[in-house]
C-alpha cells in the first residue's frame, strides 16, 4: 500500500506582480519512490520546490509533509527534508568537509564524523575535503550540493535539474547516487527537462506546464499508455498507390513514394509484431523493399507531442 510522503493540495503561487506561477497543483508523493517533475522552462519546478521547502509563501492551498501540515509544524517537516538547489548560493569560501558539516548540524543531527566521510566518499569528494569550495570545478561543485542534502539524512529529497550542464560521466555517476539513495529508502523527488533522466530514473512521472500538473503515471504506464512504434519501410521501386492490403495498416507513403510510414502500436512491444505483419503483407502483394527502421517512441516523444497537444488547445 502506498504511504503518502507529501500531498499537496490546490497549490498556487501568485508572485507579486500578478504571475502564476503554480496553479491549483494536486500532487501526492509516496514513501521510497523517484518521482521526476517534467516541464519545460518557467513551468514552474524551482516554485514548487521552493514552496515545499519553505523557501515560496504559497498563495493558497495546502502541503502536507509526512502527514503533517507544514504550516502548522514546517521546522520539523523541513528538518527531514533534503534539497539539492540548482546553483551553489554560499559556502563558497569554505572547506568542502566543513560546509557539509555545517549542513549535518543545521537541523539539529549530531556530528558523525564516520557518516559524512562515507559520503564524501561516495561523491568522490574525500580527497577534497580540505579545498575551499570555490577551488572545485563545477561537477564537484554540483557534488558538493549532494553532499550536503545527504549530511543530515533526509527523508526526502529535492534534486533541482540535478544534471544541468555536467558531463554525462557525472550524469551517470548522480543517477548511481540516486538509486543508492533509493536503497537507503530515501524518496526522491527530481525536475528536470533531460526527458532521458526521467527515463532511466523515475518511476513515476510528473508532467508540469505553466505552473500545471499535465499528467502523472507511473513512467512504463505512461510508456504504454502513450507510446508508439514508428517503422520508415524503403521501397525498391516508389509507389504512386497502396493496394488495400498495405493500406489496411497504419501507413502512408513518404518522399514521393519512395518509403512507407508505419505509425501504430502502443508502446508495448505489439507495434513490431504489427510491423512484421505489414511486411509479409508488402511480399504478399509483391512490392518489394530494400530496408526498415523500427524504433519504438521515447518519453521525449510523448512529452513533445504532449506540450504540442497543449499548444494547439491553447492556440
Ligand atoms: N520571484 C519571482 N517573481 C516573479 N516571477 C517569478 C519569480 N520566481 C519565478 N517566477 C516565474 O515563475 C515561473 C516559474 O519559474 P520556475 O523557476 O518555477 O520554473 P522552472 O520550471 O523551475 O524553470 P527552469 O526549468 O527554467 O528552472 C517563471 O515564469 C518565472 O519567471
Amino acid at each position: 500500500m502506498p504511504e503518502p510522503i507529501l500531498e499537496l493540495a490546490g497549490l498556487t503561487k501568485v508572485f507579486p506582480g500578478g504571475f502564476k506561477a503554480l496553479d491549483n497543483v494536486d500532487l501526492t508523493i509516496n514513501r521510497g519512490e523517484i518521482f521526476a517533475l517534467l516541464g519545460p522552462n518557467g513551468a514552474g519546478k524551482t516554485t514548487l520546490i521552493g514552496a515545499v521547502c519553505g523557501l515560496v509563501r504559497p498563495t493558497s492551498g495546502t502541503i502536507r509533509a509526512f502527514g503533517q501540515d507544514t504550516k502548522s509544524d514546517w521546522r520539523q517537516a523541513r528538518a527531514r527534508i533534503g534539497l539539492v538547489p540548482q546553483e551553489l548560493s554560499t559556502d563558497m569560501f569554505e572547506p568542502v568537509l566543513h560546509a557539509v558539516e555545517y549542513s549535518r548540524g543545521l537541523f539539529g543531527l549530531a556530528p558523525d564524523p564516520a557518516r559524512i566521510e562515507e559520503i564524501l566518499r561516495s561523491l568522490s569528494l574525500w580527497d577534497k575535503r580540505n579545498n575551499r569550495i570555490m577551488e572545485l570545478s563545477g561537477g564537484m561543485k554540483r557534488r558538493v550540493l549532494i553532499a550536503k542534502a545527504m549530511a543530515h539524512e533526509p527523508d526526502l529529497l529535492f534534486l533541482d535539474e540535478p544534471t544541468a550542464g555536467v558531463d554525462v560521466e557525472l550524469r551517470k555517476d548522480m543517477w548511481h547516487q540516486i538509486d543508492a539513495m533509493r536503497a537507503r529508502g530515501v524518496t526522491v523527488i527530481l525536475t528536470t527537462h533531460y526527458i532521458e533522466e526521467a527515463e532511466e530514473m523515475a518511476d513515476r512521472v510528473g508532467i508540469i506546464r505553466g505552473g500545471k500538473i499535465l499528467m502523472v503515471d507511473q513512467k512504463d504506464a505512461m510508456m504504454a499508455r502513450l507510446g508508439r512504434t514508428e517503422a520508415h519501410v524503403m521501397l525498391a521501386q516508389p509507389l504512386d498507390t497502396l493496394p488495400p492490403a498495405i493500406a489496411a495498416f497504419p501507413v502512408e507513403l513518404k518522399e514521393g513514394g519512395r518509403s512507407l510510414c508505419y505509425r501504430g502500436g502502443d508502446g508495448t512491444g505489439k507495434g513490431r509484431e504489427e510491423v512484421a505483419e505489414l511486411t509479409k503483407a508488402l511480399i504478399a502483394s509483391g512490392i518489394d523493399y530494400v530496408g526498415i527502421d523500427v524504433r519504438e517512441s521515447s518519453l521525449e516523444d510523448i512529452f513533445v507531442s504532449l506540450l504540442g497537444d497543449e499548444e494547439e488547445q491553447a492556440a
